[in-house]
């Protein structure tokens, strides 16, 4: 086995996790056991990979037998290998290549992905606009719009702001992700998982939301299959899934994957996870501007510079807007918003030399290589200016790699790095960012969940056209 502590007899290192949360401990055993170790926590025997040279061979050279998915986690418990990120097999791999080829169609990385998401842009900053000048938590206006995009491709409706149903989404697609923490103490021993949910109260409630979420997805489908022949019906993924559903029922396929049941899983994933991640990266982006006006300034620069007033930002614009990008590229890697990937291994094999037993766990600290100190040099230090060259021309590091790699990465990355784009230079374009008046800087605290968030705080708008004019 990989190097790693010597625990006690039966619950190894689990303890050490009561702590401290997952990511910082699992990088600090990294100092010194180095970049591949091994732990026992409580059942289970964990393999921890903190370098990108390791997860690169482990994810994409021995992606065949390290691209699954653990057994045991709380996801699983809840998600049962349904769906897309908990699925395996047969399930995950036609889930997977559909979901890629809709949203392929949807034109992704073209210009169609951007008129959803800049329709939703717009609609923001007109709420905002009532907010200029008082204290203001922008993350539930944030999560209305982010929210609204995807469900707009992949239900075909869009929610108007107050919408009865909204709140209720919106906060139960959150609470999915921030109250199960990935690599936290209770994945280790199903007795804990069990005692823990009565510890914590909420739990019941992620319980009863996941079933009000998939009835409300059941009269969607409903919806869209009495719908299904009207040849003036829009484009979405549900009635793209739907089409291929009965294409495979009248060719008398046996093993179907495309059940209704699985509909509902996997559209529940899609928007958990591409509501969360996307909110946390914005929000991240929001703070460090308010901590950091030097760095706000010189957006601004490049911003009025390459885009001005007169145009809204394209993402074929981040091109010519290294600065903005490098910016980006920071927020990925301090921010390590999805900080672990949590990966199995079905069968015996060996990496780098070390025995891995079957059914390890495999996971890819991306928190751990986005904070090594001999790669980073300066971890803690926000500064967009590591990824520019003396040329001012972005370097592209592959130690950034927020969104994992291999088979498994996210699905929804290209989606994700425009949504980010177009949101934050359309915020730029029309305020500055700061702190109200009596209220403390922001802190770089967070909770640790699936992603680690920010925590909550103000912000004060003030609008920049006279300047930029
Ligand atoms: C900044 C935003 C995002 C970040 C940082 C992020 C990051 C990640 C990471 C690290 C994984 C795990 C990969 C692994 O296990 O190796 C993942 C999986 C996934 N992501 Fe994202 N993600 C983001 C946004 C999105 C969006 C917008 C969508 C789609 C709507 C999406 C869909 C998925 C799916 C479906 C998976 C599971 C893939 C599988 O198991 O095959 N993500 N993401």
């Amino acid at each position: 086995m990989p190097p790693g502590p010597k625990g006690l007899p039966l619950i190894g290192n689990l303890f050490d996790l009561l702590w401290e949360d997952s990511p910082r401990y699992f990088n600090r055993m990294a100092e010194k056991y180095g970049p591949l170790y091994s732990l026992q926590l409580g059942l289970r025997r964990v393999v921890v990979i903190n370098s990108s040279h390791w997860l690169t061979q482990a994810f994409v050279r021995q992606g065949d037998m390290f691209n699954h998915r653990p057994r045991g986690t709380v996801l699983s418990f809840i998600m049962g290998g349904k769906g897309i990120a908990d699925a395996e097999d047969q399930v995950w791999r036609e889930s997977r290549r559909f979901t890629l080829h809709v949203l392929r169609d949807f034109g992704m990385g073209k210009s169609s992905v951007e008129a959803y998401v800049n329709r939703e842009l717009h609609d923001f900053l007109e709420t905002t606009q009532k907010k200029v000048g008082q204290p203001y938590d922008v993350h539930y206006d944030l999560a209305t719009s982010v929210l609204n995009i995807v469900w707009h491709m992949f239900v075909g409706e869009r929610f108007t702001m107050g919408d009865k149903n909204l709140k209720w989404i919106v906060d139960s697609l959150e609470m999915s992700l921030t109250l199960v923490e990935q690599g936290g103490f209770l994945n280790y021993t199903p007795m804990l998982q069990f005692i823990g949910t009565f510890l914590k109260p909420k739990a019941f409630k992620v319980g009863a939301n996941v079933k009000h979420r998939l009835d409300y997805f059941t009269q969607l489908i409903a919806d869209h299959k009495n719908n299904l022949d009207n040849p003036d019906r829009p484009f979405d993924f549900m009635y793209e899934y739907l089409a291929e559903q009965r294409k495979q029922i009248e060719q008398g396929r046996k093993d179907i994957v495309f059940t209704d049941n699985q509909l509902k899983w996997l559209i529940s994933d899609l928007f958990i996870v591409g509501l969360d991640t996307t909110v946390t990266t914005l929000r991240w982006c929001l703070l460090f501007l308010v901590r950091h006006p030097e760095i706000e300034e010189k957006l601004f620069q490049e911003l009025d510079s390459v885009i001005g007033i007169d145009r809204h930002p394209t993402y074929e614009d981040r091109l010519r807007m290294p600065y903005t990008e490098a910016f980006i590229n920071e927020v990925f890697r301090y921010g390590s918003i999805t900080p672990l990937a949590l990966h199995g291994n079905p069968e015996e094999t060996t990496l780098n030399g070390f025995r891995i037993p079957k059914r390890s766990w495999i996971i890819g600290n991306i928190y751990g290589i986005h904070w090594d100190r001999n790669v980073w040099n300066d971890p803690e230090n926000f500064r967009p200016e590591r990824f520019i060259d003396k040329d001012g021309q972005l370097i592209r590091s592959e130690n950034v790699v927020a969104f994992s790699v291999g088979r498994r990465n996210c699905l929804g990355e290209s989606l994700a790095r425009i949504e980010t784009f177009q949101f934050l230079t359309g915020m730029l374009q029309k305020y500055k960012f700061g702190v109200p008046e009596g209220h403390p800087i922001p802190g770089l605290g967070c909770q640790c969940g699936v992603t680690l968030n920010p925590k909550p705080f103000d912000l004060l708008l003030t609008e920049r056209s006279a300047k930029a004019g």
